[in-house]
C-alpha cells in the first residue's frame, strides 16, 4: 500500500503508513459498531480518543521524552480551563479554532506518511463528515455547542473535506506513503457516525503511529515512565466527565468545553521533534 516515497520526508519509522492492517482491523470494529446503532458507533468513537490520550501524556521536547515537571501539568491545567471557558463564552468561535488547530496537528503528525496523504486525512478529519454526512455532523455539532452551528461554518468545513477528498484520490493515483490511510480515512467519513469517524483518524492515523514512533525512539520503559501517571489521570477524568453526562450531572457543552479545552495545550507544545 505504502509503496514509495517520493518527496524524502519520510525520517525514521514509516509505522504509520507500513500498518494499513492495524488500521484495517480498528475499521472493522468500527463498522461493526455503526451497525449495531448510532449509540455504539458514539460510544466506540469517543473510546478510540480516550485511548489516544496517551500519545500526548509525556513532555516531548529537545530529542527526549520525559515526565511532564509539576509547573508543566499546573500551566497545561490553566490554559486548558482558560480555552475551556473561552470555548463556553464564544462557542462556535471555540469550535472554529479547535478545528482549525486540530486540523495544523494532525498534518503536521509524525506517522511516517507524505506530505499529501497527510493532509487529505487531516482534511478529512474536520471536514469530511460535514461533507459526506452533513445532516448527523450539523446535529453533532448542535450538541456540543448548544445552538445551530452557522451555515457558513458547515460549508466551509464542506469545502475544507471536498479539498481533503481530492488530496485523498491525488495520493492514491500518485502512490504516495500513506494514500491507503487517506482513502480508508474519506471512507471512515463516508460511512461511520462523524464522532466514530473522527475518533478512528485520530486514534489511527495520529496518535497510535506517534506512539509508535516514541516507543521505537525511546524504548517502551522510557515511554512507560513518561506517560504511565498522566494518562491513568486523564483516562480516569474523562470516564467521571462521561459518567457525569450521561447521569444527567453535567452538561454535554460543559463536558465537549473540558475535551477541547484539554485538548488544545497539547497541539500547541508538541514538537513532535521534526
Ligand atoms: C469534525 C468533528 C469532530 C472533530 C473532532 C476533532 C477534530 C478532534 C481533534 C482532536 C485532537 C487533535 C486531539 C489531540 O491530539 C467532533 C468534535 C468529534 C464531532 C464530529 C465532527
Amino acid at each position: 500500500m505504502a509503496t514509495r516515497s517520493i518527496s524524502g520526508s519520510n525520517r525514521g519509522s514509516r509505522l504509520g503508513a507500513g500498518a494499513p492492517y492495524v488500521f484495517i482491523s480498528l475499521f472493522a470494529v468500527a463498522g461493526l459498531a455503526q451497525l449495531a446503532g448510532s449509540d455504539l458507533a458514539l460510544a466506540v468513537g469517543l473510546a478510540l480518543f480516550v485511548l489516544g490520550l496517551g500519545h500526548g501524556a509525556g513532555d516531548e521536547n529537545d530529542g527526549e521524552l520525559r515526565a511532564y515537571s509539576l509547573v508543566l501539568v499546573a500551566a497545561y491545567v490553566v490554559t486548558g480551563l482558560a480555552i475551556a471557558a473561552l470555548y463556553l463564552a464564544w462557542p462556535v468561535l471555540g469550535l472554529s479554532i479547535f478545528l482549525a488547530f486540530s486540523a495544523w496537528h494532525f498534518a503536521r503528525s509524525d506517522s511516517g506518511m507524505d506530505l499529501l496523504p497527510r493532509l487529505a486525512i487531516a482534511g478529512l478529519a474536520v471536514g469530511g463528515s460535514a461533507l459526506l454526512r452533513p445532516e448527523t455532523t450539523a446535529t453533532v455539532f448542535t450538541a456540543a455547542l448548544g445552538e445551530a452551528p452557522p451555515a457558513l461554518l458547515l460549508l466551509l468545513l464542506a469545502v475544507v473535506g471536498c479539498a481533503a477528498l481530492l488530496a485523498a484520490g491525488g495520493s492514491i493515483i500518485l502512490r504516495y506513503a500513506g494514500a491507503a490511510s487517506a482513502g480508508l480515512a474519506a471512507l471512515a467519513c463516508l460511512l461511520f457516525h462523524p464522532v466514530l469517524a473522527v475518533g478512528l483518524i485520530f486514534f489511527g492515523m495520529h496518535a497510535l503511529p506517534v506512539q509508535q514512533r516514541q516507543v521505537a525512539r525511546y524504548g517502551p520503559t522510557q515511554v512507560i515512565k513518561a506517560i504511565a501517571l498522566p494518562t491513568a489521570v486523564a483516562t480516569l477524568a474523562a470516564a467521571a466527565i462521561a459518567l457525569a453526562v450521561w447521569s444527567g450531572w453535567l452538561a454535554l457543552e460543559l463536558a465537549v468545553a473540558l475535551a477541547f479545552g484539554m485538548a488544545t495545550p497539547h497541539m500547541l507544545t508538541e514538537r513532535l521533534e521534526r
